[in-house]
C-alpha cells in the first residue's frame, strides 16, 4: 500500500488520482473523473499509466469532462496509450457511459444518454443489471465518412478496380509482403480495412504488417488498420490500432469494417464483427447512421501516482 499512500515523503496530493479501469471486449481503458476538477495530463504521464509493466496498463485513457453541449451528459477526452489523442473510440464510449451510470452521474432508469466527443455527440441507449450497473449499450456512431479527402488519405484512390463496386476510398498499397487493397473509412477517426481471402487470421502477422501500414505515408494522420475475413457467422477481424498496436477489439474499426463489407457486397447492412475479445453487433441503418451494440465492464479501481514514462 505504500505506493498508494498520499502522505509518504515526496508525494503530493495533486499527483495522485483515483481511477477506474474498464474494458469493452478486452479493449481496456483507464477512466479519470475530471467533472469536478480539471485533469490535464501530459503524453508522458498517459504513456506511463498505460504501460503494462510499469503502469496500470491499458489501450488508452479517458478523461470524463463537463460538456458545454446542451443535452450531453459529459465530454469524452480520449487519448491512446502512446499519448496521442483520437477523435473517437467505440469501445471506449460504452465504458464512458458505464462510468457515468455506475457512478450516479446519469440515472440508471434513464436508459439513455448522449456522449459529447471530438467527433460530435453520440446518443447511447443502455441496459443495466439488477443493481443498476450498465452492462451493455448501443451507440449511434453517426454516419461513416467515405470521402478520401476527409478520411484522410494522401494517395490516388483506385476506385472500382479493387473491389468490383464503386468505392471512393479504395486504395492499393505495396509492401514487402506484396500489395494490399484497403477500403478507407472514417468513423470520426481514420480506418484502413483490408479484406483477406484464404488467410488464417489467427496466424496472420498483424503486429508487423499492421505497424507497416499504420505509419504508411498514404495516411498522413496514421490509420487504424483492420484485417478482415468474411465468414458464415459474421466478419472475423483483427486490428492494429493507431497509437497502441494490436488490441483485442476496436469499436470504430468494427463499424468501418462492416460499412466497407456492405459497400463492397460482402455483407448485408446488419452483421456481427467477430473480434479477438468477442463480438460486436453492427447495423448500418437506413438513415446512414451506424449502430454499434456491445458490452462494457469494470475491471478494478485504484489510485495512481502521476509519473512521466522514461523515453525508450
Ligand atoms: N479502440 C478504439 C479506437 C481508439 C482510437 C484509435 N486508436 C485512433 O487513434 O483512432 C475503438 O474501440 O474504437
Amino acid at each position: 500500500m505504500r505506493g498508494n499512500d498520499p502522505n509518504r515523503k515526496g508525494a503530493r496530493m495533486q499527483d495522485i488520482l483515483p481511477f477506474a479501469k474498464l474494458q469493452g471486449l478486452g479493449n481496456d481503458f483507464i477512466l479519470l473523473d475530471g467533472l469536478a476538477k480539471g485533469i490535464d495530463l501530459s503524453p508522458g504521464q498517459i504513456a506511463h499509466m498505460c504501460d503494462r509493466h510499469f503502469g496500470i496498463g491499458a489501450d488508452g485513457v479517458i478523461v470524463v469532462r463537463p460538456s458545454p453541449q446542451p443535452g450531453c451528459a459529459a465530454y469524452m477526452h480520449y487519448v491512446n496509450a502512446d499519448g496521442t489523442p483520437a477523435q473517437m473510440c467505440g469501445n471506449g464510449v460504452r465504458c464512458f457511459a458505464k462510468f457515468l451510470v455506475d457512478n450516479g452521474y446519469v440515472p440508471a432508469a434513464n436508459g439513455k444518454l448522449v456522449a459529447d466527443t471530438p467527433a460530435g455527440p453520440r446518443p447511447i441507449a443502455f441496459e443495466v443489471d439488477a443493481a443498476g450497473m450498465l452492462t451493455r449499450a448501443t451507440v449511434d456512431m453517426g454516419r461513416p465518412v467515405l470521402d478520401p479527402a476527409l478520411v484522410p488519405v494522401d494517395a490516388e484512390p483506385d476506385a472500382v478496380a479493387l473491389f468490383g463496386e464503386p468505392f471512393a476510398g479504395a486504395l492499393s498499397l505495396d509492401s514487402p509482403w506484396g500489395p494490399f487493397a484497403f477500403a478507407c473509412v472514417s468513423m470520426g477517426n481514420p480506418h484502413a480495412v483490408c479484406f483477406l481471402d484464404d488467410v488464417d487470421l489467427d496466424v496472420f502477422d498483424v503486429d508487423t504488417i499492421g505497424a507497416f501500414f499504420e505509419s504508411h505515408p498514404a495516411f498522413p494522420e496514421k490509420a487504424n488498420v483492420e484485417f478482415a475475413v468474411v465468414g458464415p457467422h459474421g466478419i472475423a477481424m483483427r486490428v492494429y490500432e493507431r497509437g497502441c498496436g494490436e488490441t483485442l477489439a476496436c469499436g470504430t474499426g468494427a463499424c468501418a469494417t462492416a460499412v466497407a463489407a456492405c459497400l463492397t457486397g460482402r455483407a448485408t447492412r446488419e452483421t456481427d464483427v467477430l473480434l479477438r475479445g468477442g463480438a460486436l453487433h453492427i447495423r448500418w441503418a437506413d438513415d446512414g447512421h451506424v449502430m454499434m451494440t456491445g458490452p462494457a465492464a469494470e475491471s478494478f479501481r485504484g489510485t495512481v501516482s502521476l509519473r512521466e514514462r522514461n523515453p525508450a
